[in-house]
């Protein structure tokens, strides 16, 4: 997020910018005992990237109609897709800083730049190889799964530029526990009609937000402390799987907690989550399972954060 300037927000950008980047740096990650993953090829390394600047001198701009200090967003585009083909690293947070500190580099009249991007999941095929089957080095399929976003805020510093905010996100994780989680205990008074739960098919859409203690660990894969969504997805699954969680805000607590206690090098992970719970049409019996439906709106949601002293609470 930009900050006001003089206490007045003031910002032009261009969003949706698709870069369809190909043969970046393969990306390995220091394997977590819940998760297969340990990198992957960035042989498809896309991205749907907002791009946004601030700048004293942009005020003109808006009060008298003088773009002489304007760059185009049209030309911020164009920036943004020929300095993608310089990027070295193999990190969504390393390709942001490039284009930031470059374009406050190039244009001394930006002060501040903000940039998100979402990267567009492509997963290789499998095809037969010698040993079995193998991943596919040319061909990719779209993913409609959980995608990654991360931001940054980028300013002129004194010592050059200098990332001041930061935001890793795995959204629309969809998660569905057919059995082994509860709903009970809560407030009954006049206004309660949902009755009491001891085994309910839940439902959940997360989105799992994390931040680093160190910037620099999300920016440069190579110092081998990058934490790759998919790591934190399967931290998730791993908890879901295990915890005969009592409603979505113990569930999250607890996701949370496991994820930083396994990734020392984060500082704080949040979430936002959303009630999807499956309606009970006939409930399930030992012999034949049951039938549910969607359920119907409005949907119940959840927000929390959990830092390192959440957790140094838990094991004390
Ligand atoms: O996990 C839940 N938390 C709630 O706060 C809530 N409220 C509700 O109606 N169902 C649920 N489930």
């Amino acid at each position: 997020m930009l900050e006001p300037i003089n206490g007045r927000t003031m910002f032009y950008g261009k969003s949706d910018v698709l870069t369809y980047r190909t043969y970046a740096k393969p990306l390995a990650v220091t394997p977590v005992p819940e998760s297969s993953f340990t990198g992957c090829d960035n042989i498809i390394f896309a991205h749907n990237i907002t791009f946004a600047v601030t700048g004293e001198a942009f005020l003109p701009s808006f009060s008298e109609g003088d773009n002489s200090m304007v760059v185009a967003t049209d030309s911020m585009k164009n920036f943004i897709l020929r300095n993608t083909a310089d990027y070295t690293g193999s990190t969504t947070e390393g390709l942001l800083q490039l284009l930031s500190s470059r374009f406050l580099d190039k244009y001394d009249h930006v002060t501040a730049v903000s940039v998100s991007a979402d990267r567009l999941p492509f997963e290789q095929v499998m095809v037969p190889g010698v040993e079995g089957l193998k991943q596919s080095h040319l061909v990719l399929r779209h993913s409609n799964n959980e995608s990654y976003s991360a931001s940054l805020t980028i300013k002129r510093g004194e010592n050059g530029t200098e990332v001041i905010a930061h935001e890793c996100r795995l959204k629309d994780l969809q998660l569905i526990k057919v059995s082994g989680s509860s709903f009970y205990g809560f407030v009954r008074d006049e206004y309660t009609t949902l009755p009491e739960s001891f085994d309910r098919p839940l439902y959940i859409f997360l989105n799992i937000n994390w931040t680093y203690s160190d910037v620099q660990h999300a920016l440069d894969g190579d110092l081998g402390q990058y934490v790759a969504s998919e790591q934190v997805r399967d931290i998730a699954h791993n908890a879901f799987h295990e915890l005969n969680s009592p409603s979505i805000q113990s569930l999250i607590y607890q996701i949370g907690l496991r994820v930083l206690s396994r990734f020392p090098q984060l500082a704080t992970v949040s979430f936002e989550s959303n009630n999807r719970t499956w309606e009970t049409i006939v409930e399930p019996e030992e012999t034949k399972g049951g039938v549910f439906t969607e359920p119907r709106p409005p949907y119940g949601f959840q927000g929390f954060s959990v830092s390192r002293a959440d957790l140094a609470g838990e094991t004390a």
